[in-house]
């Protein structure tokens, strides 16, 4: 067993490991300040895994980084699982939407492609040719596609897997309903699920259904988001007292020890190269934190399409 958080893996229903810790690539930083973040992640951290997507801006990067690291053989870039997204503009061809990732990553296939959220918004390109991430009217509503449905981006997404161009096709921010629609509509189970999670929202109903289909479910906003409120809670706080750790490494090890896949964000190059400590935490400290997010259930991301989906404590 590694003795760091970035060594440790789980399968995937392709076969394929997954590096349980993966590092968050939205950025609300300069492009200097987000490459110098990832390779501290990646030479200092030893992080084997990326999480990016589309509708980040940032895939360009990422491939810069991949590439420097690369040419100056500090890595192999297939050492490195890389996951993108195909955001909700692109729900009727996502394989315009890979093409244009892989041409941002400099890369050839992906380790996991998801679909980013189950909307569908309309199809508009700006006058430069470039598709419009999220479409309004002139009232500030946004645009979705009325023929859209979840279900054809995912059929598409399983055609993307048998070309080659992603090993593996999972999707994010999805319900157990929709899990059960796609199911069974194509017989074919997703590899993983993306959603938010963690001690404010431990999704124990969703946590249950996946681990018994074999899909890997992934926590997005570990820290609750910009700011990191989570690190604040004070049963975390009275944890990483127990542990000696910190408030940081309580929530990925609650993850790992579910084999849940935590995708932590920091462009804090101190707090980056220190890593997570890899601890044993006793199963009652586990179930102590899906205690109490079960009785305080909180959302951080609260983006406006999820209003669609029916998720539930937008408190
Ligand atoms: N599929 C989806 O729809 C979504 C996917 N994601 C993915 O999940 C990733 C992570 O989620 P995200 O919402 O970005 O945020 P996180 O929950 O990872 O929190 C990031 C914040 O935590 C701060 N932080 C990190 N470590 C510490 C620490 N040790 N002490 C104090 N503050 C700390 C960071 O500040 P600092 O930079 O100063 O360290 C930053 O402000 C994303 O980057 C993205 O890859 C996110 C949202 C939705
Ligand atoms: O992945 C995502 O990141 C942004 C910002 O948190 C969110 O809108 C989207 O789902």
């Amino acid at each position: 067993m590694s003795t760091t958080a970035s060594g440790v893996t789980v399968k995937l229903n392709t076969g394929a490991e997954i590096p349980l810790l993966g590092f968050g690539t939205v950025s609300e930083h300069d492009t200097e300040t987000f490459k110098l973040a990832l390779k501290a992640a990646i030479l200092d951290a030893g992080y084997k895994h990326i999480d990016t997507a589309w509708y980040y801006n940032t895939e360009e990067l990422i491939g810069d980084v991949l590439e420097e690291l690369s040419l100056s053989n500090k890595i192999k870039k297939d050492e490195i699982f890389i996951t993108t997204k195909v955001w909700p503009c692109f729900w009727n061809d996502p394989e315009t939407s890979l093409n244009l990732s892989l041409k941002n990553l400099k890369l050839e296939k992906v380790d996991l492609l998801l679909q980013h959220w189950p909307v569908c918004f309309a199809k508009i390109d700006d006058s430069n040719g470039n598709r419009i991430p999220v479409p309004k009217d002139s009232n500030n509503n946004i645009l979705y596609d009325k023929d859209g449905d979840y279900l054809i981006t995912y059929k598409k997404l399983l055609k993307l897997k048998d070309s080659g161009k992603a090993k593996a096709v999972g999707v994010s921010n999805y319900t157990v309903q929709m899990l059960e629609r796609i199911i069974k509509e194509t017989g074919v189970i997703p590899a993983c699920n993306q959603v938010e999670l963690h001690p404010h929202l431990p999704q124990l109903e969703l946590y249950n259904y996946c681990s018994e289909k074999g899909i890997i479910l992934e926590a997005y906003s570990p820290f609750g988001s910009s700011g990191a409120p989570n690190l604040k809670i004070p049963l975390i706080i009275e944890l990483a007292k127990k542990y000696n750790v910190s408030s940081a490494d309580i929530i990925v090890n609650y993850c790992i020890a579910k084999k849940i896949v935590v995708l932590p964000r920091s462009s804090n190059i101190e707090r980056i190269k220190k890593g997570y400590a890899l601890i044993n935490m006793e199963k009652s400290d586990v179930d102590a934190l899906d205690n109490y997010g079960s009785k305080n259930p909180k959302r951080y991301i609260k983006d406006s399409w999820g209003d669609n989906i029916g998720f539930d404590h937008w408190n």
